[in-house]
């Protein structure tokens, strides 16, 4: 009790300090990334004149200080042993999964089907499997947590009847060249070497199940032959996945009386054991800086990443990542906004809920704003986003 006593007056001052636009101070705890953050608060600070002060709350990039949100309620945590490893949204991530049942079943059992014929099947109806098992994940990213500021966001309705209504909803639509990266792999690989597909996680729950399946998919079909995972080493976002939450997840299925469900938990726990499934993590997810700066501040990451065939980033936050979460135009490319990062083809799978957006089509932006004013936050669009082989 004391312990949370401690936590919670740890929270109000920091809600305090957030709500009077208080200086942005530096962290005092030591944890693994607590130098690197201090200095971006220093750099943060040396981006402003003289008489600008310090770093604010409504002053700074919002994507800095919505991190180091994030990162100070984390510290509150560890500063008050022994509750210090609590994550304080595990509550609002498991009642999304509780939530989502009937979908995560409907996804399951197709998944199950899918897996009976899938060696059967012609290369143009691989492809269309492909496409949708993409566009489930896509969807998937609808249901994050912070965005409905940790209230209940999950999938109620049956997703896979509802992709052709969703289609026009794509914005920017690079399936066929992620089928044409991937189906070629499959075609040109030698026996015994591998293609490696990389996921950067988002959100737990609901969303994390798509991702799976995407990922099982892949491996069931031949497209990729080992998957690494990407979580967050810290809670995040709120519904961002780490270890716990991915481990917990597996386990539901496993042990769920649904016998499809639980096929998927059985399957799934195996594919990790015999190694095509990695999961991993890495301290750099879980700071405040742009993707650009990774071969500088996370070199050991980057060349990780540089040993992928095809890089997946899901959800909103990382594609503000990606692009730097610049006032970009609308039109610019892809390449242009990732600012030389690019470890290995990569795309981004997200629906828009940041003002955020590249690569569209001349005079596709002004469409949207007169028909739909908040269609950039309102996580009703999605793109696939494919920067491809240089
Ligand atoms: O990365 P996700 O889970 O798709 O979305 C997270 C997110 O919507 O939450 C924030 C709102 O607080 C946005 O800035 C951010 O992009
Ligand atoms: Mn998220």
């Amino acid at each position: 009790m004391e312990a949370e006593k401690k936590a919670i007056s740890l929270l109000s001052k920091l809600r305090n300090e957030l709500q009077t636009d208080k200086p942005i101070v530096p962290l005092v705890e030591k944890f693994v990334d607590t130098d690197i953050w201090n200095q971006y608060l220093e750099y943060q600070q040396s981006l402003l004149n003289e008489s600008d002060g310090k770093p604010r709350w409504f002053l700074s990039p919002w994507l800095f200080v919505e991190c180091y949100m994030y990162r100070r309620i984390h510290e509150a945590i560890i500063q008050s042993p022994p509750i210090d490893d609590f994550d304080v949204f595990k509550e609002s991530k498991d009642q999304n999964f509780f939530e989502s049942q009937q979908s995560i079943i409907a996804l399951c059992t197709y998944l199950q089907e899918l897996m009976k014929t899938i060696e059967d099947l012609e290369d143009n109806q691989l492809k269309d499997e492909f496409f949708k098992v993409l566009q489930i994940s896509l969807w998937g990213n609808k249901c994050d947590l912070s965005l409905s500021g940790g209230d209940t966001s999950s999938q109620k309705t049956n997703i896979i009847s509802s992709l052709e209504d969703l289609k026009p909803f794509i914005l920017v639509n690079d399936m066929e060249r992620l089928w044409s990266l991937l189906s070629n792999c499959k075609k040109t690989r030698e026996r015994a070497s591998i293609t490696r597909v990389d996921i950067i996680l988002d959100n737990s729950g609901f969303e994390l199940i798509t991702d799976l399946v995407l990922a099982d998919f892949l491996l069931s079909s031949k497209l990729a032959t080992e998957i690494h995972f990407y979580g967050k080493t810290i809670p995040w976002f709120v519904s961002d996945t780490t270890i716990h939450d991915f481990n917990w997840l597996i386990k539901q299925l496993k042990h769920s009386n649904h016998k499809w469900m639980s096929k998927c938990g059985v399957n799934w726990e195996n594919h990790i054991k015999m190694g095509r499934w990695v999961y991993l993590d890495h301290m750099f997810w879980t700071l405040p800086h742009e993707f650009s700066a990774m071969s500088q501040v996370a070199p050991d990451l980057h060349a990780e990443l540089q040993k992928a065939h095809l890089i997946l980033f899901k959800g909103d936050l990382n594609y503000r990542k990606l692009t730097g979460d610049r006032k970009w135009e609308f039109t610019i490319p892809f390449h242009q906004a990732l600012n030389g990062f690019h470890p290995a083809p990569l795309c981004s799978i997200r629906t828009l809920k940041a003002e955020v957006q590249v690569g569209l089509q001349p005079g596709q932006a002004e469409q949207l704003s007169a028909s739909d004013p908040s269609w950039m936050t309102s996580g009703k669009y999605g793109i696939f986003q494919f920067d491809g082989p240089l």
